[in-house]
């Protein structure tokens, strides 16, 4: 389901995401080391897991952030759990040596949120669209801001007509 900004899809699967998941630890790795790491749920949490184990980071947070509702209607902006201080106090001011992963930023509303709560941490994403980009230090892969990112935990297998039916 896309809007008229949103024309374009760019579907990916598992392996694809492990793929670049892994290859945005493979660049991180030499921005390091990270005290920890804090995932922009929901969407953070897959890379962050991949990310983690990479690294050998094994202090991991979240912070809540919901925004999306309706698949592509970016709605208020909702944090419905902050960074335990735990975590803000093993890292240095302003959460320097603190990693902030997501699986994309888009319009960048939400890692501007996250950055004010961490203006000193390294913001990861793997996949960025070309409004949210300045506010992330390593991504892996740029699409246009007119596409619609599919993720795998949001799609399934399903029956594809065959060409000679044509498509929709
Ligand atoms: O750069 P932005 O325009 O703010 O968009 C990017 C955010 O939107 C999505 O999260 P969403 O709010 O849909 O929640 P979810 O991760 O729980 O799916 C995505 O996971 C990012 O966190
Ligand atoms: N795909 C999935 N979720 C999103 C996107 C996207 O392109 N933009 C903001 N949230
Ligand atoms: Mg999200």
């Amino acid at each position: 389901m896309t809007d008229d900004r949103q024309n374009k899809a760019f579907p990916v699967s598992w392996d694809q995401f492990h793929r670049d998941a892994r290859a945005l630890a493979w660049r991180l790795a030499g921005a390091g080391p990270f005290e920890g790491i804090v995932c922009i749920t929901r969407g953070g949490l897959v890379p962050a897991a991949i990310v983690a184990r990479e690294l050998g980071v094994r202090l991991i947070e979240t912070v809540c952030i919901a925004s999306y509702h309706d698949y592509t209607k970016q709605g208020e902006m909702q944090v419905l759990k902050p960074i335990a201080d735990v975590v803000t106090a093993a890292a240095g001011e302003g959460g320097r040596g603190l990693l902030v992963i997501d699986d994309l930023v888009d319009t960048g509303k939400t890692a501007r949120v996250v950055r004010e709560m961490l203006p000193s941490a390294h913001f990861a994403t793997v996949y960025a669209k070309p409004l949210g980009r300045p506010l992330i230090d390593t991504f892996i892969t740029e699409v246009s801001q007119d596409t619609w990112i599919y993720f795998p935990w949001d799609m399934g297998l399903s029956f594809q007509p065959p060409i000679r039916d044509g498509v929709a």
